[in-house]
């Protein structure tokens, strides 16, 4: 099975990386493909470039036999659309082959208006990972899509190339981007919530700093 787990990663953080390994063992599958978006469809500028990002992902994998980074959005102009990723992996992988995107239920609350969302389990599985403090609309549309679809065994996902949705509730870190970001801008350090060495990358190119060129 052929699994993926999108991404900005504005910048990758312990609560991504634990989520990817956590989905690895569950759904018994190696490698965790993590796709960072190119430009995210549905939030405004990034606090760091699509390059930079990128850099961050790489430092935060080096020597994790168990995640990859997949660079396919960022070779492609425009929004990140979901959708479009998942057709070109359609169409790699064939059509019988099981394929599953991971997302959070902070993201999968607004799915409903991501572009093409009804024809998404037409080409995937999908994890919903429930996240503290983003409980689903339980009378919108994702959460009926939710119900409509749902398994409990992380195994029924290897019998079918797509179509399912499994709800997972899963022991996460308390851990945000924002959080980070903002952590960094008010000149704190975020260090033990990021890898050491994508702290000192951060640090390195002065990222989400107000004033890049100040002291720590
Ligand atoms: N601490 C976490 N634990 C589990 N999943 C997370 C965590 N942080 C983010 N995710 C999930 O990872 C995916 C990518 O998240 P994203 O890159 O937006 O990170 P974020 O920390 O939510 O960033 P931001 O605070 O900028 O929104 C989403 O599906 C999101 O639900
Ligand atoms: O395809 C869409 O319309 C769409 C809308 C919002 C989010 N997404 C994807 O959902 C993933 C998480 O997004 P975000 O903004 O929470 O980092 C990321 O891979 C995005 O490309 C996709």
């Amino acid at each position: 099975m052929h699994v993926i787990y999108g991404g900005t990663f504005d910048p990758i953080h312990h609560g991504h990386l634990r989520l990817a390994l956590e989905i690895s063992d569950r759904l018994e599958v190696v490698p965790i493909n993590l796709v960072p978006c190119h430009i995210p469809p549905h939030r405004g500028d990034t606090g760091a470039s699509a390059e930079q990002r990128l850099r961050l992902l790489e430092l935060a994998l080096a020597g994790e036999a168990q995640l990859r980074v997949d660079e396919r959005e960022l070779k492609r102009a425009g929004a990140s659309y979901t959708a479009d990723t998942l057709r070109q992996l359609r169409e790699e992988l064939g059509p019988e082959h099981p394929l599953t995107m991971v997302v959070g239920t902070d993201s999968f609350a607004s799915f409903d208006r991501w572009r093409e969302w009804q024809s998404i389990p037409e080409l995937a599985h999908i994890v919903v990972v429930r996240r503290p403090g983003a409980e689903l609309d339980p009378d919108g549309l994702p959460a009926a899509m939710l119900a409509e679809r749902r398994v409990s065994d992380p195994q029924a996902l290897h019998g079918q190339p797509c179509g399912l949705m499994l709800d997972l509730q899963l022991p996460l870190l308390e851990i945000s981007a924002t959080g980070i970001r903002e952590r960094i801008e008010a000149g704190r350090s975020p260090r033990y919530l990021v890898p050491d060495s994508v702290w000192q990358e951060i640090r390195r190119q002065g990222l989400y700093r107000a004033c890049p060129d100040g002291n720590f």
